[in-house]
């Protein structure tokens, strides 16, 4: 079995009256990269820096490597890499000095710090100022500090913000290699489609409640929503309503002037009509794309479900 390595158990959090978050509760194993989604105010920071004994939580428990993160003595906070979602450095400091900075404070050998400029891309500009590095190369470097003492908990609140997609690539590549290894990675994101692929494991929040958490796969097979196929004729097949032979369909979009068609069905109905489409021949279908639901649409899904009021 995987080590548990962060337990929440129905967390609350209030500022004065304000919940900001009510009654969360999930665990996260060790190697697992998860996202943390929803929309501003959400409670995602408030669910960071409660797993980083910042705050206390006004209700509930955590653990984090299986002790009080808020406890005095926390001493696994070592293990604990953090990157802030407005990340800022003395702009004097050199890329350098001020991971060595940082160094210190984790009690990790200033050694290791070229390797980790290295890691992040920053090694040419290591002797560089920190006020003239670029949104990116501040990111990159503040990657570099939570990566100080090999965390087995990462914890990056927006971390892509602001990079390009090639710096977005190999920040990617350092989370797998990380997760590779044995850490747990929490990000925290709005940027649902770049999660899409890269995380195992999503859990949604919405007003300081958790919605859903699940893989995306789980999360699909909970929501039930329609699968699209996207269908190419080369005939003109699709030209009028959706033909009799492809049976009852839930939705019907003709494309790029009937050439193409966007059909919508039901889970369970897709292999039928997928069936259908393979039995009508080359002539009537010339190609066939299977559109499963995006994470964006999942995260709209859980959201409306659970603002609709009771019925
Ligand atoms: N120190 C505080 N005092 C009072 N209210 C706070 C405090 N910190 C957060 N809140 C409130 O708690 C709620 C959750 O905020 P939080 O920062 O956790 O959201 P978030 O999901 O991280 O949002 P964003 O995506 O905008 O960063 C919000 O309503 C916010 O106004």
């Amino acid at each position: 079995m995987t080590a548990e390595t962060v337990r929440l158990s129905g967390v609350t959090k209030r500022y004065g009256k304000a919940e900001a978050v009510r009654d969360v509760s999930f665990a996260l194993p060790a190697g697992q990269c998860a996202a943390l989604v929803g929309h501003n105010g959400a409670g995602k920071t408030t669910l960071i820096k409660l797993m980083l004994g910042l705050i206390r939580p006004s209700a509930g428990g955590i653990r984090v490597l299986g002790e009080d993160p808020a406890a005095g003595a926390f001493a696994a906070r070592r293990r604990l890499g953090y990157l802030p979602e407005n990340v800022s450095f003395d702009a004097a400091l050199t890329g350098r000095e001020t991971l060595a900075f940082y160094a210190r404070l984790k009690r990790e050998p200033v050694a290791k710090v070229a390797a980790l400029l290295d890691r992040v891309g920053l090694g040419a500009a290591a002797a560089r100022r920190v006020g003239t590095y670029s949104k990116g190369m501040r990111q990159r470097l503040g990657l570099a500090q939570a990566l100080l003492g090999e965390p087995r908990v990462l914890l990056l609140d927006e971390p892509t913000t602001g990079l390009d997609p090639e710096v977005r690539q190999s920040f990617y590549g350092i989370i797998e290699e990380l997760r590779g290894r044995g850490a747990t990675v929490l990000l925290s994101s709005h940027a649902l489609t770049e999660l899409e692929d890269r995380a195992e494991r999503v859990v949604i929040m919405n007003r300081g409640v958790l919605v859903a958490d699940g893989s995306l796969g789980e999360l699909r097979r909970l929501a039930r929503l329609p699968v699209r196929l996207r269908v190419t004729s080369g005939n003109g097949t699709f030209a009028g309503a959706p033909p009799d032979w492809l049976g009852p369909v839930e939705g019907w979009r003709r494309l790029d002037d009937g050439r193409a068609a966007e059909i919508a069905c039901a889970g369970e109905a897709k292999m039928a009509v997928l069936r259908r489409l393979a039995e009508a021949g080359p002539g009537r279908v010339s190609d066939l794309d299977v559109v499963p639901p995006t994470l964006d649409e999942l995260y709209a899904h859980f959201l409306r479900s659970q603002e609709a009021p009771a019925p």
